[in-house]
């Protein structure tokens, strides 16, 4: 089969063409793609497939012609992946799937607008923030306040006081699982000023990554109520670089860069 591999401020995916929607990938295989020794190694993977050969959201087939079937690295499904839809519409660009540099993206979480910039750069709409009051996440002994944000997949966005630089997220930070029955992406953020905040995130399902998409408007929501807003401009700095965050009053947008960087004939098996 063939592979690309691409990331959005190393936020990094293996992408899977399946033009005839025929590959039926299965978690285990996907994981050892995504095994960063014994597999290509990324935090998830990208199967591009055509959206009306994709029974799960055939119904976007008129607002986007490809879907996006994203996997977290231990083979689980998301709603969406911000960074994700960023490479995929990079891929699709590159591959010439696409045509004008407008275009909508079939996710599980519905359907994404994407815009190429003059810079190269790949924003997307990410939809209008839904946001359900504050629970807590636990890192070693420290447990951190935040706000659950949904962006079409769950998440956790804390302030805290502690230096994110600081922070040990080689294990899952413990999170309240009556809140979050089926897991959450925990954000935790130092705001730099009034219209910045630096930002390091543990994903469900892939562990601590570079960047994370959804999870930097979460905390550009989170970080906007700190003061009592709801919109504003946001820089977000992750491990991996700079994403910019608009948040509006009917939507929000992601912009940042998104590259391909190899390609090649995949030999891993289930
Ligand atoms: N890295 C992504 C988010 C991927 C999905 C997430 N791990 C989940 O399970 O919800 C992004 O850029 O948004």
């Amino acid at each position: 089969m063939r592979f690309l591999k691409g990331h959005g401020t190393e936020n990094d995916f293996v992408i899977l063409p399946d033009p005839g929607g025929e590959v039926d990938l299965s978690a285990s295989l996907v994981a050892k793609i995504c095994d960063r020794r014994a597999g290509i190694g990324a935090d998830g993977v990208l199967r591009v497939a055509p959206t009306k050969q994709s029974p799960e959201v055939a119904d976007q087939a008129a607002a986007a012609e490809w879907f996006m079937d994203y996997r977290n690295s231990d083979g689980s499904m998301a709603e969406m992946c911000g960074n994700g839809v960023r490479v995929f519409a990079r891929y699709l660009v590159d591959a010439g799937l696409v045509h004008g540099t407008e275009f909508g993206v079939a996710t599980r979480g519905g359907v994404r607008r994407v815009r190429v910039e003059p810079n190269g750069d790949i924003t997307v709409d990410m939809g209008k923030p839904s946001v359900h009051g504050e629970s807590t996440a636990s890192v070693g002994n420290q447990e951190y306040t935040g706000l659950h944000v949904d962006m079409g997949n769950p998440h956790l966005a804390c302030s805290i006081g502690d230096p994110v630089v600081q922070l040990d997220l080689n294990h899952q930070p413990g999170f309240d699982t009556g809140v979050f029955p089926a897991g959450v992406n925990i954000e935790l953020f130092n705001p730099v000023g009034t219209s910045r905040a630096v930002m390091r995130v543990y994903e469900r399902g892939s562990g601590e990554t570079r960047a994370c998409g959804t999870g930097a408007v979460a905390t550009a929501v989170a970080a906007a109520a700190l003061t009592g807003d709801t919109t504003g401009t946001w820089t977000i700095e992750v491990l991996g670089g700079t994403l910019r965050v608009i948040l509006d009053e009917d939507t929000s947008y992601l912009s940042g860069p998104a590259v391909i960087i190899a390609s090649g004939e995949l030999t891993i098996a289930e």
